[in-house]
């Protein structure tokens, strides 16, 4: 039946598999964006792999995801059904693996209130204070590799906004590892290449029945409504700036939203694993595209010496630095951190191109090609800010409405990223004070060679991808430095 189905398909063309068990074997365990990247160059914009019996429509282009995400996102808003991490470990609670229904309506509809672009906004005290201390913590804290303070930068904004809770730099507690390590065993399981159920979905009443086969799902799903609770109930009223935080809103329009207890705890542990690495992961890629682009650092420091001189800078500044907002946005598109984004899926059967794309079709938002797209992005693989710039004014682009190019690395249609413009204000301040406070440069060997981390030197996390650790050496721009860090933390 499998066999006969995929020969009478009016699906999008793709690479030629196996006739029983379709691409599967040519589908890597890591690095899948890699491998889907090589098909586009071939199959072009849109094409279709099979996995077992699931056919996977991959879109590759911008016009097309803009076509099918954003202006069919009526029927192409789903998730797909994603037996092991979706029901057997998150139990359909978790927003970004939950179902186009009322439900994930009403937890978006919360995260909106509190995460929209001006409801972000109050947390700007809390994201100004914490960049100056992250600058402070390098410069304190040297023995800690850059990525650790990242990672600290990125937890501690999230965790701050959400409950309340910042993080210091000698803290190593459960707050800054337990939330991403139990994330990293939910991304795993959501890979399909990992699930077998997701390839031979008849094996799924027996799984279901059988309590020793579900024992993995069985205990993340216990210790993530532990750890949630944990953090819900112990969560403070404000960000310790005057912020309310998103529990404490929460738990004060529960009802306007629609959401029980156990929705708001859910939809805050959402958040969190959503917020953590991608932000950090940002933060990561910034550095290495300073250090192999000085000339872009350059000129960003030229233009906050101009704005600021030689006070830090804050967000009021915002609007006269749109060099440093188009650095943070191309950070996220130079080495898009969820390079195949979350998986969406067809709520019934369209039509595109000549093509029928049958309802439970998976659709593959395949972000890395799109950010390589000649025909939008020239010379793709240059980090290059100034493509968000006016030319002759400098002043940065209005958004392109019908495709969003500024900010493609958070997604499409009805589901794409509610906390961008918070990660934005967070990568926007802490490179605006990395950029202020110093100068970066790789760290030589005994012959005078630098140490370099090569651009594709990346690791895989499983849905979120990242460049690896990598050393380099900061160099203090300004006089009296940490005193200026710390009265600005002070301020
Ligand atoms: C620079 C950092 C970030 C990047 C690159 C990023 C990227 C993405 C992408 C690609 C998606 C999938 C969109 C789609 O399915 O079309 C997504 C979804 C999501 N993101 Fe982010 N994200 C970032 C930061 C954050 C932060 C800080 C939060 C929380 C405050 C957050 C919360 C979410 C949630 C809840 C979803 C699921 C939405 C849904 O399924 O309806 N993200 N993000």
């Amino acid at each position: 039946r499998d066999i006969y189905r995929k020969w009478t398909s009016r699906l999008p063309p793709g690479p030629k598999g196996s006739v029983l068990v379709g691409n599967l074997f040519q589908v890597p365990a890591t690095f899948l964006h890699r491998k889907l990247h090589e098909w586009s160059l071939k199959h072009g914009s849109l094409y279709t792999i099979w996995m077992g019996s699931q056919a996977y429509v991959v879109v590759n282009s911008v016009q097309v995801a803009a076509d099918i995400f954003d202006r069919m996102s009526g029927t192409t808003s789903e998730r797909p059904m994603m037996i092991k991490g979706r029901q057997f470990y998150v139990r359909d609670l978790l927003l970004q693996t939950q179902g186009h229904t009322l439900q994930w309506r009403a937890n978006r509809r919360a995260v909106h209130a509190n995460m929209n672009i001006r409801a972000a906004s109050r947390f700007h005290p809390m994201q100004e204070h914490d960049a100056a201390y992250f600058a402070l913590g390098l410069i304190q804290y040297p023995e800690k590799k850059y990525d650790k303070h990242c990672h600290r930068f990125a937890t501690s904004m999230i965790s701050g906004a959400l409950y309340g809770k910042r993080i210091d730099h000698k803290d190593d507690s459960r707050l800054l590892h337990k939330i991403e390590e139990m994330t990293q065993r939910l991304m795993e399981a959501l890979m399909p290449q990992n699930s077998v159920v997701d390839t031979l979905p008849f094996l799924e009443p027996v799984i279901r029945r059988v309590k020793w086969f579900r024992k993995q799902s069985d205990d993340w799903h216990e210790e993530a409504t532990m750890e949630g609770f944990r953090l819900y109930n112990a969560a403070n009223e404000t960000d310790s700036w005057g912020a309310i935080t998103t529990v404490q809103d929460f738990e004060t329009n529960r009802e306007k939203y629609g959401l029980s207890r156990d929705d708001a705890m859910w939809d805050t542990l959402a958040l969190y694993m959503a917020g953590q690495e991608t932000t950090h992961t940002v933060m990561r890629i910034f550095a290495l595209a300073m250090l192999h682009n000085p000339a872009v650092m350059r000129t960003a420091q030229r233009q906050l010496d101009a704005i600021c001189e030689n006070r830090t800078p804050t967000f009021e500044d915002r609007p006269k630095l749109p060099y440093i907002e188009a650095v943070a946005l191309e950070a996220a598109r130079w080495r898009a951190p969820v390079p195949t984004s979350v998986l969406h899926a067809a709520s019934a059967e369209f039509v595109y191109e000549g093509y029928t794309i049958p309802k439970d079709t998976i659709l593959v938002d395949n972000l890395w090609s799109q950010t390589r797209d000649a025909s939008v992005y020239p010379d793709p693989e240059a980090f290059n800010p100034s493509r968000y710039l006016d030319q002759t004014t400098g002043t940065l682009l209005p958004p392109t409405a019908d495709t969003h190019l500024s900010l493609l690395a958070f997604g499409h249609g009805r589901r794409v990223c509610p906390g961008r413009d918070f990660a934005l204000n967070s990568v926007f301040i802490a490179c605006a004070y990395l950029l202020w406070a110093f100068d970066f440069s790789w760290p030589v060997d005994e012959h005078g060679n630098e140490i370099k981390c090569g651009v594709d030197e990346m690791v895989d996390h499983a849905i979120v991808v990242t460049p690896r650790p990598f050393d380099f050496v900061l160099t203090p721009r300004q006089k009296d430095l940490e005193e200026r860090l710390t009265v600005a933390m002070k301020a």
